[in-house]
């Protein structure tokens, strides 16, 4: 009954997990790659114990990789991930790396955390990390700890790591803006290019797209669908005695009265001007019969006006089950041609006018 929105969050969702995968996957391979290639030097260069380390959070990069390729966790993944890294800077930071380089190796985390957890968890897992690197820094006699860094080294690393935070920080903050802006702003455009203006209905274009899908799943399960083809009778009047507000405003009241009557599931558009058209799924063509009815009953007896004045509303309606018919197309054109015929037996009907429904009017009288 209602127009979807969803659509362009779940496009931009679905990109961003393909994106983030991508991401992943590159990450761990040039991890991996980095981890191998400097703990090589590491070992070359007589440094057996670090190359041995390093080696080891290959190992830790690579199980990562095979769980998330069984589990399919993406949260886990980027969990895990991040806890190996972050453990392998915490080690380069304690141990010095090389020549006490190894600080320099924690400026690559924070855009990975940033890019890869929501802006409140990066900066908590940022500030975590400092806390460390204040502890490693400030205690070097801890047990673990064996590189000493100048004073000159601390002051720098912690300014320019700040420096660098900060900027990651904003630069994901504007970024994440930009984004949603982009997706509200495409959530407006499918719904405007789904929607009609003045009633607020599924346009022709949503209803033929509605139509093709309901058919194909009558195709593939065999669920029958009705639809319901319906004219405001005499409308030209309207405008013409009362003017054209009158008329938007019988369009709208009108809409508003078919969606009280209309189940959750049925789906009603505006098909054209004064025409509107219901989609009724799992629905038989007596069951629509007896809801248009229904509805041509409701409006004929409600009342509609218009700056304190009266007007006559009261709609003809053709009716047609898939059942009936054998395309998309067919069901419309035979829909067509009953409100036809109800506008051609005087107005202020529903066509066809099947036995059992004619019979079902005549008890209720
Ligand atoms: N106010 C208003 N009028 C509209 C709108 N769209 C179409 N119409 C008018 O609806 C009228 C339809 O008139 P006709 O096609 O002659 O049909 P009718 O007067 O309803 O007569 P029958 O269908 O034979 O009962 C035209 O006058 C259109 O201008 C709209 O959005 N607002």
């Amino acid at each position: 009954m209602t127009v979807t929105t969803s659509t362009s969050h779940q496009a931009a969702g679905a990109r961003e997990e393909a994106q983030v995968s991508r991401l992943l996957t590159w990450l761990s391979i040039m991890a991996i790659s980095f981890l191998i290639g400097i703990g090589s030097k590491a070992w070359f260069a007589g440094h057996h114990t670090h190359a041995w380390v390093l080696w080891s959070f290959v190992l830790l990069v690579a199980a990562n990789m095979a769980y998330f390729a069984k589990s399919g966790n993406r949260s886990r993944q980027i969990g895990g991930l991040l806890s190996v890294v972050g453990l392998l800077f915490m080690y380069l930071i304690a141990s010095g790396g090389e020549s006490n380089t190894g600080p320099l190796w924690f400026y690559v985390f924070p855009p990975l955390l940033f890019f890869l957890t929501d802006l409140k968890t990066g900066t908590a897992v940022l500030l975590f990390c400092y806390l460390i690197a204040v502890i490693v820094f400030q205690f070097p006699g801890l047990p673990l700890i064996t590189a000493e860094y100048s004073m000159d080294f601390k002051i720098r690393f912690f300014a320019t790591l700040t420096f660098e935070s900060i900027l990651c920080f904003v630069l994901e903050a504007s970024r994440l803006k930009a984004r949603n802006e982009l997706v509200e702003l495409a959530e407006n455009h499918e719904y405007a290019a789904k929607t009609d203006e003045l009633t607020g209905l599924s346009n022709r274009r949503d209803m033929q797209n509605r139509l093709l899908s309901e058919f194909s799943r009558y195709q593939r399960s065999g669920h029958h669908f009705s639809i319901v083809l319906i004219d405001l009778d005499l409308f030209k009047s309207i405008n013409d005695q009362f003017g054209h507000d009158a008329g938007d405003d019988v369009l709208r009241t009108f809409s508003a009265l078919m969606q009280t009557i209309i189940r959750q599931t049925d789906i009603a558009a505006r098909w054209g001007g004064e025409e509107f058209l219901i989609l009724l799924p799992d629905t038989s063509l007596l069951q629509a019969l007896t809801l248009a009815e229904r509805l041509r009953s409701e409006t004929a007896r409600t009342v509609f006006s218009f700056r304190d004045s009266r007007l006559p509303v009261t709609i003809s309606a053709g009716v047609c089950s898939i059942a009936k018919a054998c395309s998309v197309d067919d069901l419309l054109k035979q829909a067509d041609v009953n409100l036809y015929s109800a506008k051609e037996a005087g107005r202020n009907r529903i066509a066809p006018r099947v036995r059992s429904h004619i019979a079902n009017e005549a008890d209720r009288a």
